[in-house]
């Protein structure tokens, strides 16, 4: 089947954005990006704190330079509260359209805001580090619980590689990690279609699938501060992204591996970045699937990422806890992990693949 489904099961429009603009010094690019969708006017920009001297202020400005309006407006969380904000300010100040201008929290926050408001929506990562840039999800986080909501995918995405280049290589090898985390997220959502007969599509998991496949066939060629690895990451982002859009749901991205990573968030003193720790919860799922976990854990070092609970700065404590709390995050959500894992279950898988030792 490969008809679109939101969360409900409800049949709806697949939602992809018109331009993807990916390459050296493409901000600059941002305004003809705009006019060429009919935005003109009345532009909010919302960055982040260190991505505001970084990319936010050169958004502004090149749009202000062809006589548009445009706001600009710090984001700090990815909370509901702080959506509520920039959708005040943006009703306010008579906002026609958002661009997020950052990292995660702040194209989810630009995302969510947009899509209540119902205008349009650019997205302008200044990392690679997740899939959520290019997503028609916005993740929202209160307190220590988060909610992954259907929004607006963007209209346009528009990475520059230099920027993305000089970020700190932990944010793209964390980008790295949460498309390997496509491979059990897969497995996941086939397992559930054959046991619980939830809605699959052929198209959107081949695609995710594949995405991690070939990053991972690459994994030797990802290094610091070369605009091809930058390339190679967002390209397969956008892949990942289509194919949640594709599914209307975040399935072919998310799975077993996610849960585990959204249960660190809630549990850990100080949770690593999300990519870290998918592609962490990626080699202990694979391991629960039975399949090649020591490919991942190969793949993950290569690139640089963390394959390790010390390496992750979590204790080992937290990752067996958060092993046996993994199922219930998303209980809606079938996956290997099935009505869960016991303590010693969760101390077997998470030493077997020497993610503690
Ligand atoms: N919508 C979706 O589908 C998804 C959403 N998410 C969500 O995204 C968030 C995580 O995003 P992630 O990007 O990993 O982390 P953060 O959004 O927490 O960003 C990490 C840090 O990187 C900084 N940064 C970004 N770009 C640069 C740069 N070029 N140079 C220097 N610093 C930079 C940010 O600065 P600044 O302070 O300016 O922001 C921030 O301090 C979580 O809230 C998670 O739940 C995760 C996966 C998917
Ligand atoms: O992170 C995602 C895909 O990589 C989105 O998944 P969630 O639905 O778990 O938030
Ligand atoms: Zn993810």
């Amino acid at each position: 089947m490969d008809v679109t489904h939101d969360m409900n099961g409800q049949k709806k429009w697949m939602q992809l954005p018109r331009n993807v603009v990916i390459g050296n010094g493409v901000i600059n690019e941002v305004r003809d990006v705009c006019t060429d969708l009919k935005l003109i006017d009345n532009a909010l920009v919302v960055t982040g704190k260190s991505t505001k001297g970084i990319a936010g202020e050169i958004v502004q400005d090149s749009l202000q330079d062809v006589g548009q309006n445009v706001e600009l407006v710090i984001s700090e969380s990815a909370s509901m509260k702080e959506v509520e904000r920039i959708r005040k300010h943006a009703i306010e100040s008579g906002t026609k359209y958002f661009l997020g201008v950052g990292s995660g929290k702040t194209i989810d926050v630009a995302k969510l805001a947009a899509t209540e408001l119902e205008v349009p929506f650019i997205s302008v990562p200044t990392a690679a580090s997740h899939d959520g840039i290019v997503s028609s999800r916005a993740s929202i986080k209160d307190g220590k619980t988060t909610t992954s909501i259907q929004a607006n995918a963007p209209m346009a995405v528009i990475a520059d590689t230099e920027i993305i280049a000089n970020a700190p290589y932990r944010l793209l090898a964390a980008g790295c990690g949460d498309i390997i985390s496509n491979c059990t997220a897969v497995l996941d959502w086939q397992l559930a279609s054959r046991l619980q007969n939830v809605p699959f599509s052929e198209y959107a998991a081949a695609l995710a699938s594949m995405t991690a496949q070939i990053l991972m066939d690459s994994a030797d060629s990802i290094k610091p501060e070369l605009e091809s690895s930058v390339r190679m990451v967002v390209k397969a982002l956008v892949s990942s992204g289509v194919a949640m859009s594709i599914a209307g749901s975040s399935r072919p991205a998310s799975g077993s591996e996610h849960m585990f990573s959204h249960a660190l968030d809630r549990i850990a003193d100080e949770p690593a970045l999300h990519g870290e720790q998918c592609g962490v919860g990626t080699i202990l799922m694979m391991y629960l699937h039975g399949g090649d976990w020591k490919r991942i854990s190969d793949a993950l070092k290569l690139i640089g990422a963390p394959t390790t609970a010390k390496e992750l700065g979590i204790e080992d404590k937290y990752i067996l806890e958060a092993l046996v709390l993994s199922h219930t995050i998303r209980p809606e959500r079938y996956t290997i992990l099935g009505t869960g894992l016991t303590p010693d279950a969760a101390e077997i898988v998470a030493r077997k693949t020497k993610v503690i030792s």
